[in-house]
């Protein structure tokens, strides 16, 4: 039993992928999922995805007040407010209590870890509190500030038979694995789908292997993936976390390889790296989640690799591509009730960590109390 009342969320995830911002409604007391509302997705257009990616590229050496980040911030901070005005509309008999704001990460590594959007104006736009900047108190306190999904995934795995996953397939890969013993371990895996979306744009102007065709005409160069598979990363213990640009040199590495050849053997790497994460035990079922899920060549490498059967979200009834966004309901949630969001397991942090910051916009700090009725903890921005 929680010892919280449940709350309405949307939450709100813009991924890795720079694909656009996804959006989904969500009640919870931030234990339980008491009921999945509907999700939408808002594309960037391709000129703000570009925009993002050269902020992205750049950010190791850009200062926060750099007029074409700010700019970028400005137009992904609408972007938002659009989605949530959509998923309102979709849900009209659902007051919402807050809103769980990830923002776009365009840098994490070296102990930082940076998401741009502006919490703030969000809480104007749409009149509504907001939690945002999930990440920064855990690595603060030593954690990899990711992945912050495990407690969310354990949540929906609680009646699931154990050892069992969840196995997130995005710009870059993550899984969950609850452990016969109740133990929640995750860890970023490596690549998802980031670098064969950057290696298909290269080469035929499209934004990702569409269904996997690109992939699924070529062979995979051993040696080049061999050589990709001894990258120090996947040999440290869990909990480990990844920047978007983590193995981004392994483009180079292909760069001699044809389209399709270069395609399949990025999928064969995000594949033996998922199967290969190394594990206490071996989850009886898979369930797989994000963008991945729907390229079939990565699937059945997937198949080929792993022991156990592969499933999808949607085999639990579950909606493979909202789930990032539920979770940011759902920890926004736990953020407002003062409950951790990271353990040592999930992300190193020496202890159970809370995070997250609320901004309340134009509503007045004793509104904003009554709207959320146990507001104790926060310095109202
Ligand atoms: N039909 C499809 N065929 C092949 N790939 C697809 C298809 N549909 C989606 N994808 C892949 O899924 C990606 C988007 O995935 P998703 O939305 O889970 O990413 P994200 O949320 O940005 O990632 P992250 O989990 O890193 O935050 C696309 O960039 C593309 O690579
Ligand atoms: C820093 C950051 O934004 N990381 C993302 C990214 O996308 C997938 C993987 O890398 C995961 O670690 C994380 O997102 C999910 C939602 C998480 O925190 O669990």
């Amino acid at each position: 039993m929680s010892a919280f009342p449940p709350l309405t969320a949307i939450g709100l995830m813009s991924g890795t992928s720079l694909d656009g911002v996804d959006a989904a409604l969500i009640q919870t007391d931030g234990t339980r999922i008491i009921h999945h509302g509907p999700a939408l997705t808002v594309p960037y257009t391709p000129e703000l995805r570009t925009r993002l990616r050269h902020i992205l590229d750049a950010a190791p050496l850009l200062s926060p007040s750099d007029a074409a980040l700010l700019a970028a911030e400005r137009d992904l901070t609408e972007v938002h407010a659009i989605a949530v005005q959509k998923l309102r509309q979709m849900a009209p008999d659902m007051p919402v209590d807050l809103i769980g704001f990830h923002g776009q990460t365009i840098l994490h590594q070296h102990s930082r870890t940076w998401q741009i959007g502006d919490a703030i104006a969000l809480s104007f736009a749409t009149d509504t509190p907001v939690i945002h900047d999930f990440r920064t108190a855990d690595v603060q306190a030593g954690g990899e500030g990711a992945p912050l999904a495990p407690l969310y995934h354990a949540a929906l795995l609680h009646d699931q038979p154990r050892p069992v996953a969840i196995l997130n397939i995005g710009g870059v890969a993550n899984l969950t694995l609850l452990t016969s013993e109740g133990d929640i371990l995750a860890c970023d895996t490596g690549p998802g789908n980031a670098l064969l979306d950057d290696w298909t744009f290269r080469h035929t102007g499209i934004p990702y292997d569409k269904d996997g065709q690109l992939a699924r005409s070529g062979k995979v160069c051993e040696p080049i993936l061999q050589h990709l598979l001894a990258h120090p990363f996947f040999s440290k213990p869990a909990p480990k976390s990844l920047d978007r640009l983590s193995f981004h040199t392994a483009l180079q590495d292909i760069a001699t390889l044809s389209p399709a050849d270069g395609a399949a053997t990025l999928v064969a790497f995000t594949a033996e790296t998922i199967a290969h994460t190394p594990l206490p035990e071996q989850p009886q079922a898979w369930f797989v989640c994000g963008g991945g899920r729907h390229n079939p060549a990565i699937m059945e490498a997937l198949a080929q690799r792993l022991p156990h059967q592969v499933f999808l979200a949607e085999d639990l009834g579950w909606n493979g591509d909202a789930l990032e966004a539920e979770c940011f309901g759902f920890l926004a949630i736990r953020s407002l009730y003062g409950l951790p969001l990271s353990l040592p397991s999930t992300t190193g942090v020496p202890v159970p960590q809370k995070g997250g910051r609320l901004s309340c916009g134009n509503i007045t700090p004793w509104k904003a109390k009554a709207v959320l009725n146990r507001n104790l903890q926060y310095n109202i921005v």
